[in-house]
This record gives C-alpha cells, structure tokens and sequence, in this order.
C-alpha cells in the first residue's frame, strides 16, 4: 500500500464465456494481473471461478499464486473457508501453509469461534492473516448478521473475537474483516468495533459501492482498509483489448480510493 500508493485490490473472478474466443482462464487471469499489478496492493482470487472449470481451472490458480509470487504481490485467497475445527485444520494446511499459501486467506466464521481458531493458529505461525466475514456486501447479509443477542449483533460479537484474536499490541493484527463496501454507513463503527483489523471492503463498481463513500473506512493516511473490485475491472471490457481497459479501470479506481481517504496518488 505505502510502496505503490494504493488501496486496491483486484479481484479474480474469471467466467470463461465472458472472455473473447482464444483466451482461457489463465490466459485471462495472466493478462489482467500483468495489465494492472502497479495499481493494487493486493489480488485476490475468487476461488469458486477456479474451481467451477475442474483441473484445468485448479491449474490456473495455481499458476495466478506462482505468478504473484514472482510480482511480488500479495494474494488474498478467496474461498470463505469455515467447517469443524479438525476440518478448519486441512484447509488451513491447504491455504495458509505450504507451497499454496497465500498471503491471506477469507474465512467464515459463522460455524462458530472455535472453527476459526485453527486459522488464527495459521495465520500467527505462518506469518499470514485471515480476513473473517463480518458484515458481507450481500443484499441479505442482515438476516443473519443483523439479528441481536445479549452482546450486541451477530457481526458485532464477531468484531469483538476478531478484536481479541488481534489481541493488544502495536500495529495491524493477522485478523481483518471483511465489511461489505456497500453499507457505508456501518464502516464508521466497524472501523471502530476493530481498531487492529485491516479491513478488506468487497462491492465496489458491479455491486453498487462507491469510492468516494468509503473514507470511514480508513485511518488517518489512507491506512487500514483494502477496497477490492472484481468485475468492474477483471471485465471492464468483454473484447480482446480488456487488459488495456482494466488497466485504466484500476488506475481510475485507485485514485478514486486515495481521493476518498485523502492521500496523494502517486505519478
Ligand atoms: O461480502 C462479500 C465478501 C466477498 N465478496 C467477494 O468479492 C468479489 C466481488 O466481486 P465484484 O465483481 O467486485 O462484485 C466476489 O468474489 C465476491 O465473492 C463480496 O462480494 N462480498
């Protein structure tokens, strides 16, 4: 973020009968990242795109970690992992360690805290970080996390693990939170229900989210929030010049972030 002066992260969300003919999933993926890598601080793979294509799909996402390894741009894994602790253990091993890990990894945590712990464990031991669901984009995220109990909302008792999680200290923690970027109106207090947690805000451009409501988000400098986009760059245009167009799309977005959270984009 500090180095390339950006809060954007690019999503990953290929859909092949989106592509112009001749160009596969990872031909896609490749072209896109390659186009728009000095405008984002991060990618991040969405990884049911991958896995609807079988193996061939599988390889390409492997092939987006190696090559983001080598552009040294961190990836945040998107695959919502969460299911029973001994469970939780296998897809950390998965994507938190070893040759696949990225550099974060989303999960869902509405199993229960004990089925996020062995992320946690992961992410402290490996270096990493986890972003936990706690108020998603989608229009019926408030069914479940809006629902009160005797400590608050459901998202807000799962601010308060994350808080503890992060335990005190200096700095960000390994656990962020994943806060829809189309409820602008609730960043102000997640901001502060989280004060250790990078906060990473899906829904910009396709689902309605706009830059410029985002700045609750951030602390003072543009810290602490990560704005992801997907479609509105992955696919900013359908025909065979979409590098050269989510080029432009990143570089537009990224600026829209910076003048939201009043930072200076670089030249
Ligand atoms: O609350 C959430 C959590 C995750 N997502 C994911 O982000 C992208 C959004 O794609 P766009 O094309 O930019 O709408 C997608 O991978 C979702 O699974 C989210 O949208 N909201």
């Amino acid at each position: 973020m500090e180095r390339l002066g950006t809060r954007l992260c690019i999503g990953l969300d290929p859909r092949p009968e989106w592509h112009p003919a001749g160009v596969d999933l990872w031909d896609h993926c490749r072209d896109v990242l390659e186009a728009c890598e000095r405008y984002a601080c991060a990618v991040k793979p969405q990884v049911a795109f991958f896995e609807a294509q079988g193996l061939r799909g599988l390889e390409a996402l492997f092939r987006v970690l190696e090559l983001a390894r080598q552009i040294e741009i961190p990836v945040i894994i998107d695959a919502k992992r969460g299911d029973i602790g001994s469970t939780a253990e296998a897809y950390a091993a998965a994507w938190m360690r070893g040759a696949n890990a990225g550099a974060a990894l989303t999960v869902n945590p509405y199993l229960g805290r004990d089925t996020v712990q062995p992320f946690v464990d992961a992410a402290k031991e490996e270096g990493g970080a986890i972003f936990c669901l706690v108020k998603t984009s989608n229009p019926g995220a408030g069914d479940l996390q809006d629902l009160s109990t005797d400590r608050g909302t459901v998202s807000e008792v799962v601010s308060s693990w994350t808080t503890d999680w992060n335990e005190v200290g200096k700095g960000y923690g390994p656990v962020g939170a994943v806060v829809g970027a189309t409820r602008p109106v609730e960043l102000h207090r997640f901001r502060q229900l989280l004060p250790r947690s990078l906060l990473l805000l899906p829904g910009v451009g396709a689902q309605g989210g706009k830059p410029a409501d985002l700045a609750p988000a951030f602390h003072p400098g543009g810290r602490g929030a990560i704005v992801s986009a997907s479609r509105s760059v992955e696919y900013a245009s359908r025909g065979s010049d979409f590098a050269i167009a989510a080029r432009g799309s990143a570089k537009e977005l990224r600026e829209a972030i910076n003048t939201a959270c009043e930072v200076v984009t670089p030249r």
